[in-house]
């Protein structure tokens, strides 16, 4: 798996233990030179893991829609650009790039991407896999969540086809390798 996608928060003000997991993570694309494709902005976790990743030698591939180049939120690290049209545009791109799909820690925007991969799994567009990085228990509530929605028979297939879990960094890597 060399183009991994990173989905995470472009939050400035969150605690210090989701950075220091993000950059870890980051470290280690560029130190097993894979490429990041993400949404290329200049915040939170997501400026944290390119700059990680860039400065072990990662390449950068930022997905951009034109309301954060208007807003000038666009990270300084990215080595290949795409220019999107809106945050639909972005994901499909995302997910046509990249090998797999991992989750950080984040907000309605990282929701958002993790539930493109998953629905598109679900009825057949591709067989990528979104792997959720549990760091700190985040994804505790929502993955008790996907698992009512199996038990009450809202799920058509068993999600862990579409959707792999890790709570340590280790498990992480495992499951990347
Ligand atoms: N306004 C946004 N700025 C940066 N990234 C965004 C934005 N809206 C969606 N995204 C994507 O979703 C996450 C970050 O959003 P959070 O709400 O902070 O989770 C990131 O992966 C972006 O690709």
């Amino acid at each position: 798996m060399n183009k991994i996608a990173v989905f995470c928060s472009a939050s400035d003000y969150i605690d210090s233990v989701y950075t220091e997991k993000a950059a870890q993570f980051g470290a280690w694309m560029g130190e097993n030179r894979k490429w990041l494709v993400y949404g290329g902005s200049n915040r939170g976790l997501m400026e944290t893991v390119a700059r990680a990743a860039k400065e072990k030698g990662a390449m950068i591939m930022g997905v951009v829609p034109t309301k954060l180049e208007e807003r000038g939120m666009v990270s300084d690290l990215l080595d290949v650009t795409f220019h999107t049209v809106n945050l639909s545009d972005r994901k499909d791109i995302m997910l046509q790039e990249a090998d797999v799909m991992v989750a950080l820690p984040g907000g309605v925007g990282t929701l958002d991407e993790i539930f493109h991969v998953m629905a598109g799994g679900t009825i057949g567009y591709h067989d990528k896999k979104i792997i959720f990085y549990n760091v700190n228990g985040f994804w505790d509530d929502i993955l008790h969540f996907l698992k009512g929605l199996e038990e009450q028979r809202f799920a058509h297939h068993p999600l862990n086809n579409y959707m792999q879990v890790a709570n340590t960094f280790e498990e992480l890597i495992q499951l990347l390798a």
